[in-house]
């Protein structure tokens, strides 16, 4: 890398996208735009309206530090510290998976559903199962203003995390954390429960690119032998807290959305209501009790 960037904002992205560039990284454009914008407090509009504008020496360096931590293949959002999800800048730590826009469809398929109980029962309760940040509870109660929402995770540090982004949001009145195994600290019923547990087979996860593999939280990927473990605890436990009209939303993996039905059928629910993400794949499934 060169040792110097220099101070205007046009020549320094260029710059910065030339290093990204240089180092592989897949979108360098993209990533040199984040972290210019983010150390800099400069806009897009702002860099192509005033190229001239003067970055000042303690922007510069942050900027030149980022620029090498992403070289040495640090996933964008890890270094800025944040990933926006469903409109929501969702602050991450080393314990919280890195939100990716493929569960925005799981938000998107039990959407309606929130809204219909809270215009039918004036309340929506929602149970978000391996919360992370707290993405997929967050999202829902940012649109739906009378929803409530309790976040489960094992890992006390994501719970931590998932706590403060509900207050960075305003909406830590109608957010709670439980650490729990899965349903094991639990009560109450809910209207939603919904999940995005880890589903990588163990022995997969060796394959995974390297910047999910090296900085996502390995309890978040690792979903046990066949990737099948946590789908087979939900689809379980689930009827004790799940309102009798209620709704099972889970994310999948894109091969998973036979196994996945197959488990919750037995278990006593309906062929799953099946949500593509954005690739075509079936990426999440919508089950209720085959006796409601
Ligand atoms: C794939 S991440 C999903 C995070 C977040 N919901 C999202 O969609 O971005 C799975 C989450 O499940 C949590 N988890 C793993 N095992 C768990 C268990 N036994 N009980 C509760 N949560 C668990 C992990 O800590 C992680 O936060």
């Amino acid at each position: 890398m060169a040792d110097h960037l220099p101070e205007a904002l046009g020549p320094l992205l260029r710059e910065a996208r030339t290093r990204l560039a240089a180092a592989g990284i897949d979108d360098p454009s993209l990533d040199a735009r984040l972290i210019v914008e983010h150390y800099s407090g400069t806009t897009r509009t702002q860099a192509s309206a005033d190229p001239g504008r003067k970055i000042d020496g303690d922007a510069i360096a942050a900027i030149d530090g980022a620029l090498r931590r992403r070289a040495d293949g640090e996933p964008v959002h890890r270094i800025l510290g944040y990933r926006e999800f469903y409109g929501l800048r969702l602050s991450l730590s080393p314990e919280t998976l890195e939100p990716r826009p493929d569960t925005e469809t799981l938000v998107e398929a039990v959407l309606p559903f929130v809204k219909a109980m809270v215009a039918r029962k004036g309340a929506c309760r929602i149970l978000d199962l391996g919360t992370g940040t707290g993405a997929i509870a967050l999202a829902l109660l940012s649109v739906v203003p009378t929803a409530t929402a309790t976040g489960v995770d094992i890992s006390a540090g994501a719970l931590a995390m998932a706590a403060r982004n509900a207050g960075q949001f305003g909406l830590g009145g109608r957010f709670t954390t439980v650490q729990s195994d899965w349903f094991e600290k639990v009560s109450g019923r809910y209207h939603v429960i919904a999940a995005n547990p880890p589903y990588i087979p163990t022995q997969e996860i060796g394959n995974l690119q390297d910047e999910v593999r090296d900085f996502d939280p390995r309890i978040a990927l690792d979903g046990g032998v066949d990737g099948l473990n946590p789908y087979r605890i939900i689809a379980a436990e689930a009827a004790r807290f799940l309102e009798a009209e209620g709704r099972i939303a889970v994310e999948i993996g894109h091969t998973q959305s036979n196994d996945v039905n197959d488990i919750f059928r037995a278990a006593g629910y309906t062929a799953g209501e099946v949500f593509g993400d954005l690739g075509g794949n079936d990426r999440v499934l919508v089950f209720q009790r085959a006796t409601s």
